[in-house]
């Protein structure tokens, strides 16, 4: 069965087109990342899903049921960590997850929720508005969890984590999908979807530009290779002979002389020459598995 379809899903809103004739096939049981830029149209998507944005044209259907037309039975079978949430004043973390399980008429028990996502009993008794940001995505993300959904939607669901928090948010996210359920997730921390997602879709401008495996999106590349050349001085121009080298996707200057390039595997000779003959001298050089950081400079034009 398919977790979500949407056929041509545009939304507009005034002159700005934030979704612009999305067709995307989610089939269940898969983690699906949703990455773009700032302001690329994800959270609009999301929106769609959940019936809080209509789309302008187009149509999403989760597990068979529009999103809009038939808005109940679609969240129904959803958990949702929604982007800028804010917590209930004067309710404790405990309440918190007590109200979603009656909500959802679910049975879960409020105190393995809380530990699953890492707030302890002394947290659980606190006011929720007095939470620290990483406390309150936590406890929003227990809200989620509740009622063991078939998919859930997760926006942004990293915000205000530390590094240990983004980690027990991945064990978290492959735990639910272990047990069966469709994972959707938007981010444009690059590290995070490249560690758990099957698929991605790279959003750009409202259009989806990208939609495959990370080996998929690397070979669409034409390799994906990609160059760590040092050089003994970065002068000005010489990224923009590297760019001009026939193969050549990206190339970007990082610290200490060095220069990042994405490039086909058989320009990697021709940089070298290219350099050599603009007079650069090659201190070091070595060739790395593109990253998907790489990729999405490459599909969004951001750093060329
Ligand atoms: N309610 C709204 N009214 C007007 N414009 C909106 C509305 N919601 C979103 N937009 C616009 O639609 C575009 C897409 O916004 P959206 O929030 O979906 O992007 P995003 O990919 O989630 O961005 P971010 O990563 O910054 O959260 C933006 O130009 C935004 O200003």
């Amino acid at each position: 069965m398919t977790a979500i379809e949407a056929t041509e899903v545009s939304k507009r809103y005034g002159t700005v087109v934030a979704l612009d004739r999305v067709d995307l096939t989610v089939p269940e049981g898969e983690i699906f990342g949703f990455l773009g830029p700032n302001g690329a149209g994800k959270s609009t998507f999301i929106n769609v899903l959940l019936d809080f944005a209509t789309p302008s044209d187009g149509s999403v259907e989760i597990f068979g049921h529009d999103c809009h037309a038939e808005g109940v039975a679609a969240r129904e079978r959803i958990g949702v960590l929604p982007e800028g949430y804010s917590v209930f004043e004067r309710r404790t973390g405990r309440q918190h997850i007590e109200y979603a399980i009656e909500s959802k008429d679910a049975d879960d028990d409020p105190a393995e929720i809380l530990d699953r996502v890492g707030l302890d009993p002394t947290d659980a008794e606190r006011e929720a508005s007095d939470y620290s940001k990483g406390m309150a995505q936590r406890l929003v993300l227990g809200m989620a969890l509740v009622g063991e959904p078939d998919l859930l939607l997760l926006d942004e669901p990293t915000t205000g984590l530390d590094p240990n928090g983004a980690a027990e948010m991945r064990d978290i996210i492959r735990e639910e999908n272990e047990r069966g359920a469709t994972v959707f997730f938007s981010s444009h921390i690059l590290e995070q979807v490249e560690a758990v997602c099957d698929r991605v879709g790279i959003l750009q401008d409202g259009e989806l530009v990208a939609v495959d495996t990370i080996e998929g999106l690397r070979e669409s590349l034409g390799g994906g290779t990609k160059l760590v050349i040092t050089v003994d001085d970065l002068r000005n121009g010489t990224v923009e002979t590297v760019r001009g080298v026939q193969g050549v996707e990206t190339a970007v200057e990082r610290e200490d002389s060095t220069l990042e390039v994405t490039c086909t595997n058989d320009a990697k000779m021709d940089i070298l020459v290219e350099l050599h003959d603009a007079g650069v001298d090659v201190v070091n050089f070595r060739t790395e598995e593109a990253s998907l950081e790489d990729m999405f400079i490459e599909y969004t034009g951001s750093g060329r």
